[in-house]
C-alpha cells in the first residue's frame, strides 16, 4: 500500500467554527477508515492580528512550525498551502473565497457559500478558469449517516420518495441572546438571518433527497413559495418557511413536495430529546426515513415502513476528538467524550478531490450549490430581504 499524501491546510479566520474545524482536522483519518490522506495545517490567518492566529494555532494544538498571519492576504501568498478553509460569516465569503482562488489556492467555503447566486456562479467561473478545487462546506452531506439516507432512497426501499419535511429551528429569543444586534446570526452587515445560517440545512436535507438521489440529467430546480418574518430592530430574516416542488418525470414518481422551516423563537426538539419527533421525515411509496435534530449534525435514524419494520440507528462520530463541540454565542454543543466532531468527513472528501484531481466535492457539486443559492435568492426576493449592495455585489476586490 502507498503511503497516505499529506494535504495542507491554511486556516483563514480564527473564530467558534475554524477552531472546532481545525480540531477535528487533527483527529487521526485512520480511525475513520481513510489511509490515502493525511491532514496538516500549515497556516492560519486572522484579520485582527497575528497574535490572535498564533493562539488560536496553540488553541487547537496545530503543530509548532504552522505559521501564524495577521492578513488574509499573507495566508494565500503562502506557498506550503494546498488548500484553504474559509471560516469567516457569509457577508465575506465570496471576497475571501476570492482572495484564495486569485492567489492559485483551492478553497474550501463555509456554508451559506455566499451570499447570492451571482457570487457563487462568479466563484464557480474562478475555479474553473483557474483549475482550481472550490467546494462548499455542507459538512452534513459527507456524514455516514447522510450516505446512509440517501442510498435508502437510491435502492428503492422507500419506494419512490414524494415528501420530505426539514426543520431546523433552534428555540432562542434573538432579543436576550443578541441584544445589541452585531451577532452574525441577526446582522444584516454579516449577511445574518435564519434562512443563511439554519435554514439552509433544512435546505440541505430536501435537496440531498429529492435532488442529488436523481440522475444527473434529470436535476430540476424545485419552484418555490416562501414566506420571511422579518425580526424588526436589524431587519434580517427570524422565520423563513419553504415550499418546494421538484419536478420528476411520472415514471420517476411525478413532482415531488419538501417543505423546509427555519425559525430562531420555535424549536425543532424542544426538550432536547426528540419527543416532539423528527426533525426530517423523507417519505416514499413504503414508508419512510426520519433523521432526528440537529439535522446539521444527527446522530439518530429511523426507518418506518408500511410492512411493520422499525428501524432506529445511533450514529456516533469517531474520534479521537478533542472532545469539546463548539459554543456559538446562543447554543452549545458538546460531544460525547472523545468524540470528534464530524466536520473531517468534508475535509477527507476535499483532500481527496485534491489528491484524486478532481474540481468538486462528490456529495454536493457546484451546480448544486449554485442551484440551491438560486432557491435562496427567491426566498429572499418573495420575503423582502435584501441585504446592502457592498455585500450583494460581485465586485471584487471590495474591502467590507
Ligand atoms: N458548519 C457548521 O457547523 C457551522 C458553520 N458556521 C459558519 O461558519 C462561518 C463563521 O461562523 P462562526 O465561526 O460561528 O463565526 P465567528 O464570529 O465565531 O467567527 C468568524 C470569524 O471571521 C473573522 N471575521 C472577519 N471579518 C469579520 C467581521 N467583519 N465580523 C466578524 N468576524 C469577522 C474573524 O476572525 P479573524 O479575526 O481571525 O479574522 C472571526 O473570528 C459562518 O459562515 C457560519 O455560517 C458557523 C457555525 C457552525
Ligand atoms: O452551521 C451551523 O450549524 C449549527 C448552528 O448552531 C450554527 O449557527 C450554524 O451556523
Amino acid at each position: 500500500m502507498s503511503s497516505p499524501k499529506t494535504i495542507r491546510w491554511g486556516i483563514l479566520a480564527t473564530g467558534g467554527i475554524a477552531q472546532t474545524f481545525t480540531k477535528d482536522l487533527l483527529c487521526d483519518p485512520k480511525t475513520r477508515g481513510v489511509d490515502s490522506i493525511v491532514h496538516t495545517v500549515v497556516a492560519a490567518a486572522s484579520s485582527s492580528s497575528a497574535e490572535r492566529a498564533q493562539q488560536f494555532l496553540k488553541d487547537v494544538g496545530a503543530p509548532s512550525d504552522a505559521k501564524a498571519y495577521g492578513s488574509y492576504q499573507d495566508l494565500v501568498n503562502d506557498e506550503n498551502i494546498d488548500i484553504v478553509y474559509v471560516a469567516t460569516p457569509h457577508s465575506h465569503h465570496y471576497q475571501n473565497a476570492m482572495l484564495c482562488l486569485e492567489a492559485g489556492k483551492n478553497v474550501l467555503c463555509e456554508k451559506a457559500f455566499t451570499v447570492n447566486a451571482a457570487q457563487t456562479k462568479a466563484l464557480i467561473k474562478k475555479a474553473k478558469e483557474k483549475d482550481l478545487f472550490l467546494m462548499e462546506a455542507v459538512w452534513t452531506r459527507y456524514f455516514p449517516l447522510s450516505i446512509y439516507v440517501r442510498d435508502l432512497i437510491t435502492s428503492g426501499r422507500l419506494g419512490p420518495v414524494h415528501r420530505v419535511t426539514a426543520d431546523l429551528s433552534m428555540s432562542m429569543s434573538p432579543e436576550t441572546s443578541f441584544p445589541d444586534g452585531k451577532h452574525r446570526m441577526v446582522n444584516p452587515e454579516l449577511a445574518g438571518g435564519a434562512l443563511l445560517d439554519l435554514g439552509i440545512y433544512a435546505l440541505t436535507w430536501c435537496f440531498q433527497t429529492l435532488y442529488l438521489t436523481q440522475p444527473e440529467s434529470e436535476r430540476r430546480r424545485p419552484s418555490v413559495q416562501a414566506a420571511m418574518k422579518l425580526y424588526p430592530p436589524t431587519g434580517a430574516d427570524e422565520m423563513t418557511t419553504m415550499l418546494l416542488t421538484f419536478p420528476r418525470r411520472k415514471e420517476l414518481g411525478g413532482d415531488a413536495h419538501a417543505i423546509a422551516t427555519t425559525a430562531m423563537r420555535a424549536a425543532t426538539d424542544p426538550d432536547g430529546k426528540s419527543t416532539a419527533g423528527p426533525a426530517v421525515r423523507i417519505q416514499g411509496e413504503k414508508g419512510e426515513v426520519q433523521v432526528f435534530h440537529p439535522i446539521f449534525r444527527p446522530t439518530k435514524t429511523r426507518v418506518v415502513l408500511k410492512d411493520g419494520t422499525v428501524e432506529d440507528k445511533t450514529w456516533r462520530q469517531p474520534g479521537p476528538g478533542q472532545g469539546s463541540g463548539w459554543q456559538n454565542g446562543f447554543q452549545d454543543m458538546v460531544n460525547e467524550e472523545g468524540e470528534g466532531h464530524g466536520m473531517f468527513w468534508e475535509a477527507d472528501e476535499a483532500a481527496i478531490a485534491l489528491v484524486e484531481g478532481r474540481k468538486e466535492g462528490r456529495f454536493e457539486g457546484l451546480e448544486e450549490s449554485l442551484v440551491i443559492m438560486e432557491v435562496m435568492d427567491e426566498v429572499r426576493r418573495q420575503g423582502g430581504l435584501r441585504y446592502s449592495g457592498k455585500i450583494e455585489t460581485t465586485d471584487y476586490p471590495v474591502d467590507l
